[in-house]
């Protein structure tokens, strides 16, 4: 496995394409499918996540989801159009009822999403854990932990927000991939924290790092 997460991420970065998915021509090919997986507390900002990687914009309005909501995109990567699946999932327990297990099943990457100022979306990592493994999912699946809402930052209420060294020791713990993020502002004003490496299977390496790429340029 190469040994330097931002050397792909440069490699990658020049095949990257923005398309938009309503295009007659993307609905009629067929294209490889990946369903990425967003779980985290109600609030966190799953929807506003996914409609800013396949919108592209934050929204003005988002409402708590009710079920699942899907949001697709077509992303180019190494001459291959690939259809990323976004499943948006209810944070509140009421809005999940016995739908879960639908969720899981063919699942090819989970963000597991929390909130930087909410100490306690972050503790609720573990149950969404907990969900995961009651699912039975594979341990080679690619996870990340996105921490969300980084424009919210405020140093002087360092100790009522997630450290991030805190939330690196996390991923790691759980073999997650770590970054944090905002669904809210531009990406080039995005302050990162270093991934981490962690190991995979080789045959998932690379859609893991076209997902952490994917991430890396869209926000999520
Ligand atoms: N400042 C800021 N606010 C955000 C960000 N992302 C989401 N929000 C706000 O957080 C609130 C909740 O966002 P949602 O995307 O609905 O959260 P969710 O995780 O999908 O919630 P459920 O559907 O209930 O599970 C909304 O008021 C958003 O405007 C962000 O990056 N920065």
């Amino acid at each position: 496995a190469p040994s330097n997460y931002t050397a792909i991420l440069n490699t990658f970065t020049t095949y990257w394409t923005r398309d938009s998915l309503g295009s007659v021509s993307s609905l009629l090919t067929r294209h490889r499918t990946f369903k990425v997986l967003m779980i985290g507390d109600s609030g966190v900002g799953k929807t506003c996540l996914t409609h800013r990687l396949c919108a592209g914009e934050f929204p003005c309005r988002a409402e708590a989801t009710i079920g699942v909501d899907f949001r697709e995109r077509l992303v180019e990567i190494d001459g291959e159009k690939i259809r990323l699946q976004l499943w948006d999932t209810a944070g509140q327990e009421r809005f999940r009822k016995s739908m879960v297990q639908h969720y899981y099943r063919n699942v090819h990457a989970i963000f597991f999403v929390y909130d930087v100022t909410s100490l306690t979306s972050f503790s609720g990592l573990n149950s969404w854990i907990e969900e995961c493994r009651q699912n039975s999912l594979g341990q080679d699946i690619p996870k990340f932990l996105v921490g969300n809402k980084s424009d919210l930052r405020d140093p002087s209420r360092a100790n009522q927000q997630v450290n991030q060294q805190t939330a690196m020791s996390f991923a790691k713990a759980h073999g997650m991939m770590c970054f944090e993020t905002s669904a809210k502002i531009s990406p080039n004003k995005l302050s990162k924290i270093p991934l981490l490496r962690v190991k995979h299977p080789s045959s998932l390496f690379d859609f893991h790092c076209n997902m952490l790429i994917l991430a890396r340029l869209t926000h999520v």
